[in-house]
């Protein structure tokens, strides 16, 4: 339904000239729900905004739903753009048109009837829960009402396409929710393909099944959402992971981490484990098999959509012979380990 090819980006010329995008492939399939997530100024609202070429790139080509968009004139953008919905962080609403009428305005501007605009409006506003709502001011409603009614305006024209551009991310935590909770009933129900861009892993976990990971304009990382949380690939990605899952080692145990082991340390671990892993007694097994003592500093245990995750920091205690053959016991039994350094030994 989106297929970006070899977009890149760049903004002003010359010494000054800054390069947002480079070279970025990204699919997302037909009924999708599709996050991109990055750090502050990685590039994510240049990227969402190429797709209906609010930013227009500096090379690659955008298709959607079969239409490749950068070669088409303004008329014909224009009508392709129907097919793309798009939502804002601040949602955009025209504060002196009611509820109704923010609604109907893209319906106006396409030249929909009187009678058709409140046939299609009514039933919209009943979708994001505001029938009630109808004769009300953005004023006077709630951050989240005026997402809902952001919502309903970028569905008026039948999109196939939703952008959310940090759809969530003026929204307390509990609206949040909510909101999420829309946009994967408007997925189903309606068969919607959603691509949206956040800062925030809650809003992947939620309801994005793919992710795709942006780094300095580069896509670094792409994954199903479980395999993301389970076992994210790049440095960046596991910075994200243990940063929602607040899993870091203890301050004190950081500050005695060595990088280097010697005969007198033990090495520290993080470990990850999803699937049939959660539920084997592992640890029991690697202290009979492997000759080691295992210290659990932390853990816990996560859903993430249908899969189960353990994650724990532990100390291996043993020769440096028996920890490693711990580490590669671990990882011949899927688990992701990290060794994050190691600590000197008390015995
Ligand atoms: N219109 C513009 N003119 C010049 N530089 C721009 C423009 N828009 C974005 N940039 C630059 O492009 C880079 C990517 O910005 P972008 O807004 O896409 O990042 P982001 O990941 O969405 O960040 P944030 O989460 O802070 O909104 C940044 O270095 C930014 O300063």
């Amino acid at each position: 339904m989106i297929r970006l090819q070899n977009i890149s980006k760049t903004f002003g010329s010359g010494p000054r000239a800054v390069t947002a995008l480079k070279n970025i492939d990204l699919e997302v399939p037909a009924g999708q729900i599709h996050g991109v997530i990055g750090l502050s100024g990685a590039g994510k609202s240049t990227l969402i905004r190429c797709v209906n070429l609010l930013e227009r790139p500096s090379s690659g080509k955008v298709h959607v739903d079969g239409q490749e968009l950068t070669s088409l004139s303004r008329d014909t953008l224009n009508k392709a753009r129907h097919r793309i919905g798009m939502i804002f962080q601040h949602f955009n609403l025209l504060t002196s048109r009611t509820v109704f009428d923010n609604v109907a305005l893209p319906l106006e501007l396409m030249g929909v009837s009187r009678n058709e605009i409140r046939e299609r409006v009514t039933p919209l506003l009943d979708l994001v829960g505001l029938s009630d709502k109808a004769r009300q001011y953005p004023a006077q409603l709630s951050g989240g009402q005026k997402q809902r009614v952001a919502i309903a305006r970028a569905l008026a024209s039948r999109p196939k396409v939703l952008l959310c551009d940090e759809a969530t991310s003026a929204l307390d935590p509990q609206t949040t929710a909510s909101i999420l909770e829309l946009l994967q009933d408007i997925n189903h129900k309606l068969g919607l393909t959603i691509l949206l861009i956040t800062h925030e892993m809650e809003v992947v976990k939620s309801i994005c099944h793919r992710v795709s990971l942006i780094s300095d304009g580069e896509l670094v990382e792409e994954a199903n959402v479980g395999d993301f949380f389970t076992a994210p690939r790049t440095r960046l990605g596991r910075h994200f992971l243990n940063d929602f899952l607040e899993l870091e080692p203890p301050r004190a145990l950081i500050d005695r981490l060595l990088e280097a082991p010697d005969e007198h340390t033990h090495p520290i671990v993080r470990l990850g484990f999803s699937g049939d892993a959660v539920a084997t007694p592992l640890i029991s097994r690697l202290v009979r098999e492997c000759g080691v003592d295992v210290s659990i500093l932390q853990a816990k245990v996560e859903s993430i959509q249908d899969r189960t995750l353990g994650l724990m920091i532990a100390e291996l205690m043993g020769n440096a012979d028996d920890t490693q053959r711990a580490i590669d016991y671990l990882m011949a039994h899927d688990l992701n380990v990290e060794v994050l350094g190691h600590v000197q030994r008390n015995d």
